[in-house]
């Protein structure tokens, strides 16, 4: 198994360019399923999860073109096969991203039950009680979930809760539905708008996009289209908490500095200089940051997926801070290991108080999430001596050449066999 050895090298200093957004890439590529028609993708991530996406849909029958330059082509014409099986969904959550295309379009699909991951339980019945309300009979039968309807149809959802995913299979299950569909209380992240805007590029009719009341007038058959993957505002924060623990300077490049405020207004709070254009940040950090609290909360608020680099950088901040986890139960497992390299992280229920130390020591250490495990490599950069990194598996699912691009600005990160 691949592990990364990591050198504490001091100041992160240069430019770094973001990729696309692995949680816009993933259900846009399931998207690719409502159509007969080629659907082309730039600015796709290379990611593990990408391939994984990618096999699901040619498994599917969907024919899958892609030349390794971030560029993917799918075209779903002939889809013999309307079942995403156990052996992908337990590497990937995100494959039941195509429960809702599949149905719509085929009235029929068959997709493993996610169950729960390290970082929580994932439970999809806002999905369900969505697709019922639209007309579809849905069963669960030896850990798959079933789903028939000859046609769906509109319907008003109101959701229990913020679901992204929930919010995308429903999004795109209403795209092909006879009738209106209105999604109450629908996840507002970006990458659940980069769907939206995709699917109306295809011929869709959504309308309240941004908001948290989707209005979706279906259509009876969608189109090919090209679509350019909005830029993964999670890589971005992750590289930017990692200048200001180096007390760096860097600059990204293909960023999307306004899906980011609640991060950047974060990072100032740390005592960064940040300065931003459309598609750019500029981070400067002079001196120790700054201890800050910290809460996750569905979109605009703070994300739960830059939760694990926040509590890292408050690990060697001046001061001590609250970090509060409201999304999933179980996503602190950084504290131990972090803890392991001499941070004072003390976790109750779903706060994590943290008081900054002078400096991390370097160690052994593993990760068993994907952001777990960047936070883990920031650490690395600031201990002394040398951080091993085991089980790297969980990084490549979501993170590009993550040593490649953080060695580019002044780190030492080797990839081990
Ligand atoms: C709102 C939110 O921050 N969602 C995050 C969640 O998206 P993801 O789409 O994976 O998860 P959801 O947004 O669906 O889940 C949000 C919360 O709602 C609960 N839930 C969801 C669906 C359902 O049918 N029933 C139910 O109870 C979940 O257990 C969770 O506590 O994880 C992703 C990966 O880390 C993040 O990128 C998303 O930002
Ligand atoms: C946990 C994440 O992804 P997934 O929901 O695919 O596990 C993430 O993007 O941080």
């Amino acid at each position: 198994m691949q592990k990364l050895l990591i050198h504490g090298n001091g100041p992160l200093n240069g430019e770094i360019r973001v990729s696309g957004a692995k949680n816009a890439a993933l259900p846009i590529l399931c998207a690719g399923l409502l159509t007969a028609d080629t659907l082309r993708l730039g600015n796709v991530p290379m990611l593990r999860d990408v391939n994984t996406t990618q096999r699901l849909l040619q498994e599917m029958g969907a024919r899958v073109m892609t030349d390794n330059v971030r560029e993917v082509e799918i075209t779903a014409a002939h889809i013999g096969n309307l079942v995403a099986p156990y052996e992908l969904v337990k590497t990937m959550r995100a494959s039941i991203l195509v429960l809702g295309p599949t149905l719509a379009r085929f009235g029929e699909a068959t997709v493993s039950l996610p169950g729960g991951c390290a970082i929580g339980s994932r439970p999809i019945e806002q999905h369900i009680k969505g697709l019922v309300a639209m007309g579809a009979e849905v069963t669960i039968e030896h850990g798959y979930v079933k789903a028939r309807a000859k046609r769906l149809r509109g319907a008003t959802v109101v959701m229990d809760m913020v679901t992204v995913t929930g919010t995308e299979n429903l999004l795109m299950a209403a795209t092909l539905a006879e009738g209106t569909t209105v999604l109450e209380n629908a996840a507002r992240e970006p990458e659940v708008t980069d769907l939206a805007l995709c699917l109306n590029k295809m011929g869709a009719r959504i309308s309240g996009i941004g908001t948290d009341r989707l209005v979706i007038e279906g259509v009876e058959r969608l189109h090919g289209a090209q679509h350019d993957i909005m830029p993964d505002r999670i890589e971005a924060g992750t590289f930017l908490v990692a200048a200001a623990m180096t007390r760096g300077h860097v600059v990204l490049r293909n960023a999307a500095p306004k899906t980011m405020e609640a991060i950047l207004d974060k990072l100032v709070e740390t005592g960064a200089i940040i300065e931003a254009g459309d598609d750019w940040i500029s981070l400067d950090m002079k001196q120790r940051p700054k201890a800050v609290n910290v809460r996750t909360l569905p979109y605009p608020a703070f994300p739960t997926d830059m939760q694990a680099q926040l509590m890292t950088l408050n690990t060697v901040a001046e001061g001590a801070a609250v970090v509060t986890e409201t999304i999933f139960e179980n996503r602190f497992m950084h504290v131990p290991e972090l803890n392991r390299m001499g941070a004072r992280i003390e976790v109750e229920g779903n706060t994590a108080i943290v008081k900054g130390v002078e400096k991390l020591s370097g160690a052994t250490v593993m990760a068993t999430d994907l952001r777990a495990s960047a936070s883990l490599v920031i650490a690395g950069l600031v201990a002394e001596g040398e951080t091993i990194v085991d089980r790297i598996y969980h990084l490549d699912r979501g993170y590009e050449h993550i040593e490649k691009k953080l060695n580019a600005v002044g780190a030492r990160i080797e990839r081990l066999d």
